[in-house]
Order: structure tokens, then C-alpha cells, then sequence
């Protein structure tokens, strides 16, 4: 059997090897000081893109299982971001405004819910936490909030 030559390093071991994983969610949010009609509280089917790298890759030949990365991050995003407001915490009035309505669920944040933000906290925020057990590292988030629009976090 003719085998195609390739680097060794490429099928030995995890370098230059990413697997990546997108979660989708919806959410409500909104823009406080936005110019126009972001200012006003909206949703958005979002998709989050969690490039992750090991160092090696394991006996099967995976930099770890697909289903390893959804149980644990979209696990986080079901509980704490699906089917809720994202809100900055000095947004006094949005905030109220959720919570007038039960149920509600809220997640709040240091900044405006922006795609830059979001993206943002999941990699610095959310995956060195939710990933630690797994020996694995999400270097890049990409933060889908339509389908022309994202924006991307790199470590
Ligand atoms: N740099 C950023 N700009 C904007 C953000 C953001 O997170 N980062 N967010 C918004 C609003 O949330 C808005 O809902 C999305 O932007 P916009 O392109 O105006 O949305 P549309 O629904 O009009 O998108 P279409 O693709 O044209 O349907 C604004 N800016």
C-alpha cells in the first residue's frame, strides 16, 4: 500500500492542529449609547466558533473529542447565555426591565454586550475554565451575532 508522505509532526503530535466547534444560541441584548437601533433591546441567533489546540494529540488522534467540547462549553452557554438578556451591569433601566417580566434569566457584563465583548469573555472569561480538565486550549473565538457580523478574540 502506497502511503502519501506528509510531516511528521502533523500527524504525531498536536502542532498546527486545531479542531473547531460552533455552538449556537439566542439571546436578547442591547447597546446602551448606541447611535441608532442597536440602542434598543433586540435578540440575535448567535453561533460561537471555539478554535481549540493541544499539545499532542491523543491515542484516537484527536486534539480532543467534539462531544467533550460541547458538553462543557455549550453546557456553559446553555445555562448562563441561552434564552437570556445580556446586559452591561451599569445598564440600570434594561436591567430592571428584564426583571420585571418572570421569568427571567440575565447575564451581566463589565462592558456593552458587544460581539467584541462576548467573544472576548468566552476566551479569556469562560474556556480556560470549562477546558482545564481536558488539558486542551481555545486560542481563537469567533463571535457570530448575524450572519455578516462577527467578531474574533485571539489569545
Ligand atoms: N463592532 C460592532 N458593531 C455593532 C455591534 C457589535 O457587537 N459590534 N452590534 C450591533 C447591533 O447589535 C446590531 O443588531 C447588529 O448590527 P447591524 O449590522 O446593524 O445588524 P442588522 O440586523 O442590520 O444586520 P444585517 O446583516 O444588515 O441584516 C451594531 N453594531
Amino acid at each position: 500500500m502506497t502511503q502519501l508522505s506528509d510531516t511528521p509532526s502533523r500527524g504525531d503530535s498536536g502542532d498546527g492542529i486545531a479542531v473547531v466547534r460552533r455552538i449556537e444560541f439566542c439571546a436578547g441584548h442591547r447597546l446602551l449609547g448606541h447611535e441608532g437601533k442597536c440602542a434598543a433591546l433586540h435578540g440575535h441567533n448567535y453561533a460561537a466558533e471555539f478554535h481549540i489546540v493541544a499539545d499532542a494529540l491523543d491515542g484516537v488522534g484527536r486534539v480532543v473529542d467534539f462531544g467533550a467540547i460541547k458538553a462543557r462549553l455549550k453546557g456553559w452557554i446553555d445555562r448562563e447565555w441561552d434564552h437570556g438578556f445580556l446586559l452591561w451591569e451599569q445598564d440600570e433601566q434594561a436591567i430592571a426591565a428584564v426583571q420585571a417580566v418572570d421569568p427571567w434569566k440575565l447575564f451581566t457584563l463589565r462592558r456593552n454586550p458587544t460581539a467584541e465583548v462576548l467573544a472576548a469573555f468566552l476566551l479569556s472569561r469562560v474556556c480556560p475554565k470549562e477546558l482545564a480538565s481536558l488539558g486542551v486550549t481555545c486560542t481563537r473565538v469567533e463571535l457570530w451575532e448575524t450572519p455578516n457580523c462577527r467578531a474574533i478574540a485571539t489569545l
